[in-house]
């Protein structure tokens, strides 16, 4: 779906593609424990958030030179831009990349030789997001963020993402306390399979802005009405919880009550290559199977770009807003 949209929520090693992916093996002279990209894809049945880590970090060994990164960017952001993306926020995870011996900065460079170039080529502006796993120990997540310092010119924020059940966001604090010292945005993901107490923790104790899915808030009436009084944007994201089996099926999933709610709802893609589908298609997939009509794809597509990190260019976003109350639906 072409509606004018921002992205905030999307893990860009969660953008590789299995052609893509046999592609860098080859060339990195690395050997994938799959046959071919059709065994790969045939391994893409998740149980829950663990199950499919395990296959993402393990992909992940195929990334290795600053053009691998780049071109792993640049393939997304043609594809985001094709599906009506005009800005993206774009998590990655540096941990998972430093423990396999690639330097941060050839990540970050990386990256950002493709996202220098994707106003002029694709249209869509962008902003990085570092993440920190949250199954690591903090300082570990202090070490990421000290080997960030001299790219800190490219990092508008930070989050928090991996296996959440069990490193609850206290475990962050200082870190996150760090992170707001050196003037970086804060978001996390709370609430994807971790009780609503997290999400509560992610706000009050972590200074977030943001929440990453929140899905579980609707356990706690109170939650609810907190994260609609303080406009809280919740970055949600429907196929990943299909894929990841926190709903059973789309048709079930609360994106609707939220909305209804008077919840500060985006929707987006979370790691599309593994969950079938990219943004634009998710906002087909919600109006199919939630019967979202125009004029809810329409709010979901405004607080996409009043929940984004573009304070420091104001006009773009009030041009971006423009395009959204204009867009016809056919
Ligand atoms: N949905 C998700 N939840 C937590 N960590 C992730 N890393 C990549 N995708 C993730
Ligand atoms: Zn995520």
């Amino acid at each position: 779906m072409n509606l004018p949209k921002a992205e905030l929520h999307l893990h860009i090693e969660g953008t590789l593609e299995p052609e893509l992916a046999f592609a860098l093996a080859a060339r990195n002279g690395i050997e994938l424990p799959y046959a071919d990209t059709e065994e790969l894809r045939r391994a893409y049945l998740f149980d829950d958030l663990q199950s499919f880590l395990d296959l993402y970090y393990g992909l992940m060994a195929v990334l290795h030179t600053e053009a691998d990164f780049e071109e792993l960017a640049d393939a997304y952001l043609a594809r985001a831009a094709a599906q009506g993306v005009r800005h993206a926020e774009i998590f990655f995870d540096p941990q998972a990349h430093t423990a396999r011996g690639v330097d941060i900065g050839t990540v970050i460079e990386g990256l950002g030789r493709a996202l220098d170039r994707s106003e002029e080529r694709h249209g869509v502006s962008t902003r990085l997001i570092m993440c920190f796993l949250r199954d690591e120990s903090a300082e570990s997540a202090l070490a990421a963020l000290d080997a960030a310092k001299p790219y800190l010119h490219r990092i508008t924020g930070v989050g928090l993402d991996s296996a959440e059940v069990g490193h609850p966001p206290v475990k962050f604090r200082e870190v996150y306390e760090a992170a707001a010292a050196l003037g970086l945005r804060r978001v996390a993901h709370a609430g994807e399979e971790g009780p609503p107490a997290y999400i509560t923790e992610a706000l009050d104790i972590l200074g977030v802005e943001r929440i990453d899915h929140g899905l579980r808030c609707m356990e706690d009436p109170e939650l609810v009405s907190r994260l609609v009084r303080e406009r809280i944007p919740l970055t949600l994201c429907p196929l990943s919880n299909v894929r990841l089996r926190a709903v059973d099926i789309l048709e079930e999933h609360p994106l609707g009550r939220m909305m209804a709610a008077g919840l500060m709802c985006t929707v987006n893609s979370d790691d599309p290559a593994y969950f079938g589908g990219y943004v634009g298609d998710t906002f087909h997939a919600v109006h199919e199977a939630l019967g979202l009509g125009p004029e809810q794809l329409r709010e979901l597509a405004r607080n996409s770009f009043e929940a984004s990190f573009l304070e420091d260019d104001e006009e773009r976003r009030a041009r971006y807003l423009a395009e959204v109350a204009a867009y016809e639906f056919e």
